[in-house]
């Protein structure tokens, strides 16, 4: 199948390296010539595991990009892998699907034929049939059930793990208006849909749209909720991780999202859930329980500065910070809780010493504000270091030597492997 993809981030690019694997012939359109420059050249212009070696191996062949719409026109659909960033006030910001469903709907006006358009971005329901059709409807002059079809198939990868996620996958959502667009998309994924693992859900729009917000506000609910256990577990002087490693074993909870500690960040659920409050609000409902999901999870960072201070004086106090993205596994540092943390030893008077295997340089880009000393290895953020916290779970952080420390006080966010034996003071947040 001919396929275009609007968009080359982290979800266009890594769809359109697969979509090529499985043996379609892909075009990228990107406004960023920097980007559309990599693809071509066979790079990858983002870090995922298997990524480089699927666009080095199909780039000139059948995975192309271009900054030029009209590449549209010699494709059967486009994908729409757009940002949806939130407004200031939380809110889902349409403005850049607006801007690309219009140079889409432009560039479909001269295509003859049918084409079929699919929502891949995370957008509240509505936006496909409310605000992206009319603009395609508008600038093409074509009629959706008519030469037009319109398609919402939301994206459930992981950063870190894109590639794997995206070809195997516990679930495909296709959320369609007309047969013709289902049976297309499911033409698109027949090897994915072929695998026994993977569950085809065929749904309304409206309801692929809302899967997925409900997908990540269950998730992130489900990482405040074993973080205020973990809370009250420390009350109790209990070990969090033991008692929902045995929670975990209820298969109506499973054992996985399990990890309490500083709580969640990254470039979907903050704003996923923000954006699922306002459209609530907007609807009239109150999302109480969504409003303490996001409050438990702004307390977590505050709560191991705490913990810390109950151990070191701060002010004047070298602190070594362990772990700046927002996971390990990725640079990506967007709602990072462990800026969270450097925040609060800031204002706190701490002196912060921060390591991380490859999010140093996006810190040092995206927050001059931040008043931080950058180590090359974890072993010179602790020497001399009067306390250390753990911020993200890097496996390199398992098993360290805290041997240079002037104090060896590790308080720890994320549960690395430590020998207590070798430390003065070992604490977890919710253990
Ligand atoms: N990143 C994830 O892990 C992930 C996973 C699932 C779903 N999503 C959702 O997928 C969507 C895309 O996310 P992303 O992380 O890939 O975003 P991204 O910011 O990494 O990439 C978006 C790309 O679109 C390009 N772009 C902007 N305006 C354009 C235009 N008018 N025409 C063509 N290209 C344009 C940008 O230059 C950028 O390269 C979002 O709705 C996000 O919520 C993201
Ligand atoms: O047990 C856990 C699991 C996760 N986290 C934190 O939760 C955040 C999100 O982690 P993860 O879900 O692995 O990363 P993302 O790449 O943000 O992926 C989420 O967001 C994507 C974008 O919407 C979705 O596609 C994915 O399905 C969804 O998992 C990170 O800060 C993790 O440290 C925990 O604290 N404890």
């Amino acid at each position: 199948m001919n396929v275009s993809i609007i968009g080359s981030g982290y979800v266009g690019t890594t769809i359109a390296a697969c979509l090529a694997d499985l043996g379609h012939d892909v075009i990228n359109v990107e406004i960023d010539e920097g980007i559309v420059e990599t693809i071509n050249a066979g790079e990858a212009p983002i870090h995922e595991s298997g990524l480089a070696e699927r666009i080095a191996e199909h780039a000139g062949t059948t995975l192309r990009a271009t900054t030029d719409y009209a590449a549209v026109r010699d494709t059967d659909v486009t994908l729409l892998c757009l940002p949806t960033p939130q407004s200031e006030d939380g809110s889902l910001d349409l403005a850049i699907m607006q801007a690309g469903a219009e140079s889409l709907g432009r560039a479909l006006a001269d295509k003859d034929g049918d084409h079929l358009v699919v929502v891949k971005s995370t957008v509240l329901p509505g936006t496909t049939e409310d605000v992206v059709g009319p603009i395609l409807e508008d600038e093409s002059g074509k009629r959706i059930g008519e030469d037009l079809s319109l398609a919402m198939n939301p994206e459930f990868l992981r950063m870190g793990t894109a590639v794997e996620d995206f070809l195997e996958p516990d679930k495909v959502v296709v959320g369609a208006t007309n047969e013709s667009a289902a049976s297309t998309l499911r033409e698109l994924y027949a090897p994915i849909l072929d695998r026994d693992d993977t569950d085809l859900v065929e749904t309304d729009i409206r309801e692929a749209e809302l899967i997925k917000y409900a997908n990540n506000a269950f998730l992130a609910s489900k990482v405040s909720l074993v973080n205020e256990l973990g809370n009250i577990a420390k009350e109790y002087g209990a070990d969090a991780y033991e008692v929902l490693e045995a929670v975990g074993l209820d298969g109506r909870i499973s054992e996985r999202f399990m990890r309490s500690g500083l709580g969640w960040g990254g470039s979907c659920f903050p704003k996923d859930v923000d954006a699922l409050r306002a459209g609530a609000r907007e609807q009239g409902y109150d999302p109480a329980l969504l409003d303490a999901v996001v409050a438990v999870n702004d307390a977590q960072p505050r709560r191991l500065v705490d913990l810390l201070e109950t151990h070191v004086s701060l002010e004047g106090a070298r602190i070594a910070v362990l772990g700046l993205s927002f996971k390990p596994g990725t640079d990506d540092i967007r709602k990072s809780r462990a800026l969270d943390v450097l925040e609060h030893l800031e204002a706190r008077g701490a002196h912060p010493v921060a390591y991380d295997p490859v999010a140093i340089e996006n810190v040092r880009e995206s927050r001059p504000d931040l008043e931080v000393e950058y180590a090359e290895s974890a072993a010179e953020a602790l020497e001399e270091a009067d306390g250390a916290v753990v911020a993200t779970g890097w496996p390199e952080f398992d098993d360290l030597a805290f041997d240079g420390m002037a104090r060896r006080i590790v308080v720890d966010g994320r549960r690395i492997s430590v020998d207590e034996a070798d430390l003065e003071v070992y604490e977890g947040l919710t253990w």
